[in-house]
């Protein structure tokens, strides 16, 4: 199939001569074309500029492409979700509703709730279930121009869950529009009955559950959830470096609750990214711009626990390249829409409307090792490609809370046309 998407507004490329994240000034360069053009072909991007330019160029192409008039509209990369918990049984609005009246997260978890409580119900919920579950919210993803998307395991903490967890997201991959990338987080927490032999666990999780992990090819990432009254930083660090050794890429969920060096660790360990950081250091800080680190930021996990919000414009200012995610998951932040998150961004981490762009495209693309062939509208890469029923890119943030998606191309196919899904 070829399409050809002319005459947009805007085109919101995000191409630049820069190779990897982007950090500092560069993550304010998303690189627009005015009365711009984007040509397809199969599920490659042919070419991206003014529609004469592209008629010279393609001829034949630009004759025989199904045309889309994007004039009053806009386009850019299709979002990439790059740190999302989709795989899960249950849902936990009655620990909201005790959020709400003064119980904090943690004194919820450490009494078997929170991330226990969603381990239980995701024993309990069959293969099946937890598919057509996920299928629901991956389409609800792509309305809002989401194309691709990590999932997490970490609610089994034990091997038959956590193989279940991926193996649902190994058939979301091979079967929904959407891009799913598998992340194992089997140390998301301690499970009950190991409480007072948490190393036990986390051999259990090295010894055990790493290894059947790479040797199945079930994930392409190791995260650990490095948190006081959780893994320490010593036990996180046996964990990625134990996955490092088996070919997994270490991620971190780090200083979300209490200053825990989770920061300093990632660097340490050559983590692609840390991820959360509502409270990590100065020092932290300056160790993931040493090293290249990714800041995966979750604003969305601040507002709905009520808790500060990392500091996006000191980490951008101090040169550490920032990605944005929704975060989704049953507890701390149960949203599917990265374009809310994005406003959040705006709104509460001093974030510009360009840095948000970069944030949840390219940089958070190479959060999930793709910065190559995704993130940017450039020939040659993915043709994931989403059109916005605004006149600029400002007013996406701007008319805030809604839904600008008018249609999503992905791979070279639409999906999504008018805000609906297609099958
Ligand atoms: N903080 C740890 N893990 C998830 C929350 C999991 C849950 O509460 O179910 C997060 O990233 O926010
Ligand atoms: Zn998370």
């Amino acid at each position: 199939m070829t399409i050809l998407i002319k005459h947009a507004n805007e085109v919101i490329t995000l191409k630049s001569n820069a190779k990897g994240p982007r950090t500092r000034e560069k993550m304010r360069e998303i690189a627009v074309i005015e009365n711009g053009s984007v040509l397809i072909e199969e599920d490659r991007i042919i070419a991206v500029g003014a529609f004469e330019q592209l008629a010279v160029d393609f001829p034949d192409l630009v004759k025989k492409a199904d045309t889309i008039d994007a004039s009053g509209k806009i386009v850019m990369p299709g979002l990439v979700d790059c740190h999302t918990h989709l795989v899960h049984g249950g849902t936990r609005e009655q620990e909201f509703n005790m959020r709400l009246n003064g119980s904090t997260y943690m004194e919820i978890m450490n009494a078997g709730g929170g991330i226990h409580a969603t381990t239980k119900r995701t024993r309990e919920t069959s293969f099946e279930d937890l598919y057509a579950k996920s299928m629901q919210h991956l389409d609800v993803f792509l309305k809002h121009g989401v194309t691709t998307v990590e999932a997490k395991s970490g609610y089994g903490l034990d091997w038959e869950t956590e193989k279940k967890q991926l193996e649902v997201a190994k058939k979301l991959q091979a079967t929904h529009d959407v891009d799913v990338v598998s992340t194992f987080m089997g140390a998301h927490a301690v499970p009950r009955d190991y409480k007072g032999r948490e190393d036990v666990f986390v051999d259990i999780v090295i010894h055990d559950m790493l290894p059947k992990v790479a040797e199945l090819h079930l994930a392409e990432f190791n995260d650990v959830f490095c948190e006081k009254g959780v893994f320490t930083p010593a036990q996180s660090q046996r964990i990625l470096e134990a996955g490092k050794a088996l070919g997994l890429t270490p991620k971190i969920h780090a200083d979300e609750i209490e200053p825990y060096k989770g920061a300093e660790l990632a660097a340490k360990v050559g983590a692609i990214s840390a991820e959360h950081l509502l409270v990590a250091s100065d020092e932290g800080i300056q160790r993931m711009a040493e090293a290249g680190t990714i800041a995966v930021l979750l604003p969305g996990t601040a507002f709905f626990l009520r808790a500060p919000f990392a500091r996006g414009r000191l980490m951008i200012d101090k040169g550490v390249p920032v990605a944005i995610s929704t975060d989704f998951n049953p507890g701390s932040s149960p949203t599917l829409s990265l374009p809310f998150i994005m406003n959040l961004a705006c709104m509460h981490m001093g974030m510009t409307l360009e840095e948000v762009l970069t944030a949840t495209t390219i940089n958070a693309a190479y959060a999930l090792n793709r910065g190559e062939q995704i993130g940017s509208l450039e020939a040659e890469k993915q043709a994931d490609v989403v059109i916005l029923d605004v006149a600029n890119y400002k007013q996406l943030q701007y008319f805030y809370g809604m839904n600008h998606t008018n249609t999503v191309i992905k791979n070279g196919r639409i999906v999504v046309r008018d805000g609906i899904l297609l099958n």
